[in-house]
Formats: structure tokens, sequence, C-alpha cells
């Protein structure tokens, strides 16, 4: 597996490879500061031989993960789950997701690609997920839950079940969610409530 993105964000896909026993074989980063990570060699150009193996884009932000997946050559490895995480078996994944330490995610769940299910996250029965969703550390969304590309769940945020949440929003650190949720919004509190517009900087509406 070759991993994209040299952050911190790398630091625990490194870390969810070395749970599986998936051998990393390059890292990438187009920053040339960046020379280690972790003490393992950074590169700066993707060369034609790391093009041969799978790539896990390692960039947290979910508008610059899609920005560059869509500019990117080469293929995608399966989605990524730290051995410490309980994913049921009825549950689909798209590739290029990762599931990090001690998340949940339950029956017949569909996530899509380029996901973050982060550490502790909760994603319980029958959710859906678009592509470059990320579920932040121990945000929990309950049965049925829906979230369309590219929007964020803050970190400990809750949803109750049946919530859809429209794309490229922003749900805030410890919202709760009781209501439906427009695209390209910002939500924070309890009850969640919406504060302004999400601006998008690179993501095609
Ligand atoms: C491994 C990892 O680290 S994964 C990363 C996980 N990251 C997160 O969960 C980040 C979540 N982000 C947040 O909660 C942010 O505060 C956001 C996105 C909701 C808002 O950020 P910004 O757009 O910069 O808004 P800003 O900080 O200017 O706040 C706007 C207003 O909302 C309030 N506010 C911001 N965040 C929250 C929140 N989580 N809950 C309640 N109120 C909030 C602010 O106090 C401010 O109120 P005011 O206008 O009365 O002063």
């Amino acid at each position: 597996m070759n991993i994209y993105g040299a952050s911190g964000h790398a630091k625990v896909i490194m870390d969810i490879a070395k749970s599986q026993n998936i051998p990393v074989s390059v890292i990438i980063d187009d920053n040339p500061q960046i020379k280690f990570v972790l003490d393992y060699p950074v590169e700066h150009i993707v060369s034609p031989e790391a093009l041969k193996d799978e790539f896990i884009m390692a960039i947290g932000d979910n508008e610059i993960r899609k920005k560059v997946v869509e500019g990117f050559k080469g293929k995608f490895h399966a989605a990524v789950i730290h051995i410490s995480a309980a994913v049921s078996s009825s549950v689909q994944l798209g590739k290029g997701t990762v599931v990090m330490p001690n998340a949940s995610v339950n029956s017949e769940s569909k996530i899509g690609m380029h996901c973050i299910i982060n550490t502790g996250a909760t994603v319980e029965h029958d959710c859906v997920l678009g592509n470059f969703v990320h579920i932040s550390p121990n945000a929990a969304l309950a049965g049925g839950v829906e979230v369309e590309e590219g929007t964020q769940i803050g970190i400990g945020a809750v949803v109750i079940p049946g919530i859809k949440i429209g794309k490229w929003s922003t749900i805030g650190a410890g919202a709760v969610i009781i209501d439906d949720i427009p695209d390209y919004v910002v939500v924070v509190g309890n009850p969640g409530r919406i504060i302004k517009k999400r601006v998008l900087n690179y993501a095609k509406k």
C-alpha cells in the first residue's frame, strides 16, 4: 500500500496498516519540506514504480482530498480498517476509506469512497454515507442516518435516527442534530442550528 499525504492523518493510517500487517511501500507529499513521517522517508514525486501499487489518500480535509483524488492517475486501495474497529460483515466500504481505532460501523451501513471514520466514531445500522465524508472522533450516527458527499460530522457530535444531512456541510464539534440538514451549511449547538453557509474552495458543486 502507498500513502499520499504525510500529515498527522497519515500517521494514523500507518498505524492501521501496521495493525493489519499491510506493508507501506511509499509515502508521497507535495510539500518538499516534509522529509519524514514517523521516521519513514517521504517522497515528493509519484514515480511510475509507485503507481503500480494502490494508494490511500491521507488528506484530512474533505475538499482537498476530493481534489487530489480527482487529479490522481493511480489506483486506490480497498478500505483499510484498524484491527480494533468493529465493522459488521454486512457493511459496504468504498475504496480509499479508512476506519480508525475503536470505531464501530454496524449492520448494512453503506460507506462511500475516500471516507474517514475516525477514532471511536459510531456509525449505527443502515446508515448511508456518500464519498469524502468524515465522521470525526467520537461522533455518533444513530440508525438510518444519511450523510451526503463531503460533509464533516465534527468531533463528539451526535445525530438521532433517520436524519438526512446534505452534501458539503459541516456539523460542529459536540452538536446534537435532531432535524434534517441542507447542503453547504455550518451547524453548531444543541439542538443544532445553522450559523452560516459553508463556502467551498475546491470541490465542485
Ligand atoms: C483527528 C482530528 O483532529 S479530526 C478533526 C475534527 N475536527 C472537528 O471536529 C472540527 C469541528 N469544527 C468546529 O466545531 C468549528 O468550530 C466550526 C466548523 C463549527 C466553526 O468554525 P468557524 O467557521 O471557524 O466558526 P467560528 O469559530 O468563527 O465560530 C462561529 C460562531 O460559532 C460558535 N461555534 C463554533 N464552533 C462551535 C461549536 N462546535 N459548538 C458551539 N458553538 C460553536 C462560535 O463560538 C462563534 O459564535 P459567535 O459568533 O457567537 O462568536
